[in-house]
């Protein structure tokens, strides 16, 4: 059975003191997941940062650690396969590229396995859910946009709802992943919908109380995958 995760992103910290953020938030709010938002200025109108990044935030969690923080990694970029070597070098745990910008989904797949990743699809707000079916069952995660992809502190798009229910009565065991938007005030519908990999940015970086946030979706998604 899936499990509820909290998968903090890292967009809405502050960047001169990334791995202090990071840490205060893991340490406190006890999550197991950072969501590490990858962006090229091409597959989306921002540029945020790449694999040294990654490797820097890295070494404040090593993968010596007894649980080492997992990251998860969102490629909004417009060649996902160039990126994967690079990623996987520098300590991501799962790599999840975007469906519109490959015309061959498996070959992506297939290269990220190689590289010992984990692997993610995701589509954004305009690309409808069939978009995943055809090799969803050869995902780890699907994620599901629910702003469109490139800034985080918008607002979330219920109606992108539709799309997790579609999947998660297909498929029971897939982690499914929703971005954007999400707090206190839009957990619910997305835990009734059947998500259970929240990314949280501006609710959880910005809150005064990151772990009563955290508690709180948790909370939600916890209490709806047990109605299932
Ligand atoms: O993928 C993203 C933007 O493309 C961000 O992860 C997302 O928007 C989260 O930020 P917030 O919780 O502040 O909405």
């Amino acid at each position: 059975m899936v499990k509820s995760i909290v998968a903090p992103s890292i967009l809405a910290s502050d960047f001169a003191n990334l791995g202090a953020n990071c840490k205060k938030i893991v340490t406190s709010g006890g999550v197991e997941w950072l969501h590490i938002d990858v962006m090229d200025g091409h597959f989306v109108p921002n540029i945020s940062f790449g694999a040294p990044i990654i490797s820097s935030l890295r070494k404040e969690f090593p993968e010596s650690d007894a649980n080492p923080v997992f990251f998860d990694c969102h490629m909004m970029v417009s060649n996902p396969e160039q990126w994967i070597e690079e990623i996987a070098k520098a300590g991501g745990n799962q790599y999840t590229f975007h469906v519109e910008a490959t015309d061959d989904p498996e070959r992506v797949i297939n290269a990220i396995r190689a590289k010992g990743m984990k692997v993610g699809c995701a589509v954004k707000p305009g690309t409808p859910v069939d978009a995943l079916l055809p090799f969803a069952d050869k995902l780890d995660l699907a994620l599901i946009m629910t702003v469109e992809p490139g800034f985080g502190g918008q607002k979330f798009m219920p109606e992108m709802m539709k799309k997790v229910e579609v999947l998660r009565n297909k498929f029971p065991e897939l982690n499914i992943e929703v971005d954007g938007g999400l707090g206190k005030d839009t957990i619910d519908p997305a835990a009734e919908a059947g998500a259970n990999v929240i990314v949280a940015g501006t609710s959880v970086f910005k809150a005064q109380d990151p772990k009563e946030v955290i508690d709180y979706l948790n909370a939600s998604v916890t209490r709806n995958l047990q109605k299932v």
